[in-house]
């Protein structure tokens, strides 16, 4: 069976002659969300379904992923954990700091971080980073998945506290938890615009695509936080 590493630590497997998005299993024998697991010279892979993760469907539509293996993730919007899982394959030397504010979806979490040491759970409103400024690093990737009217705002004031001057900022914009009627072209407009110059910091918008036909009015966004290093 071919296998394709799309990115680090994120792989294609050709299986009878479909395409299959996959990342390594850290804990071989486990699946996650009942997901198909594959074994190819002795390693086990599990499949990544893109329309049930905003990054899967990122990873499909060639952004250029910036996780490593060693990369410092801080993930806002972890639900139960699915593309959490994935990140956490992704992250061999690495650590996930997973932050959710729904206790019922945490429980969860907390199961699966039962199994994978590198996830931090953290039970908390992403809208307020001082709440767990004291567990969470400087990260080196902001990954932003809370459907929320003011996810353009909770991305600033999490870069501001915790993203590393020259890392990435990832964003999934869901257009109907801004605005239900209007178009969603003209709200990711908007949203743009504010990460480009509508607070304190300022980012980098390097790449934006719709992530259709895997999240309908979604827009995946990354950023990088502008750093004027002639100052
Ligand atoms: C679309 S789901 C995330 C799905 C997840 N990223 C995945 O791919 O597996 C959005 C999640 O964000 C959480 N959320 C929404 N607002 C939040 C906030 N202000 N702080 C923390 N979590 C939030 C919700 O409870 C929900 O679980």
């Amino acid at each position: 069976m071919p296998v394709r590493e799309l990115s680090s630590g994120i792989y294609e497997l050709d299986i009878d002659d479909r395409k299959m998005l996959a990342t390594r299993n850290m804990i071989p024998g486990m699946s996650v969300y009942g997901e198909r697991l594959i074994t190819e010279d002795d390693t086990e892979y599990r499949q990544w379904d893109p329309s049930r993760s905003k990054l899967g469907a990122m990873v499909l539509k060639n952004f250029d992923i910036p996780l490593k293996s060693d990369s410092i993730v801080l993930y806002l919007g972890a639900a139960s954990g699915t593309t959490v899982s994935h990140v956490s394959d992704i992250l061999t030397d690495g650590l996930v700091y997973a932050v959710e504010f729904s206790p019922r979806t945490m429980r969860d979490l907390i199961q699966l971080c039962d199994q994978r040491p590198n996830i931090i759970p953290i039970l908390a409103d992403a809208n307020k980073p001082q709440s767990y400024a004291h567990i969470v690093e400087k990260a080196d990737v902001i990954f932003q998945d809370v459907a929320q009217p003011n996810q353009a705002e909770i991305a600033a004031i999490n870069s501001k506290y915790f993203l590393e001057e020259h890392g990435h900022l990832m964003l999934s914009i869901k257009s109907r938890s801004i605005d239900t009627v209007a178009s969603p072209k003209k709200i990711f407009k908007e949203e743009v615009r504010k990460l480009e110059s509508g607070f304190d910091i300022e980012f980098e918008v390097l790449e934006r695509k719709e992530l259709e036909p895997f999240h309908e009015d979604h827009l995946g966004l990354v950023a990088k936080m502008f750093v004027d290093d002639e100052e």
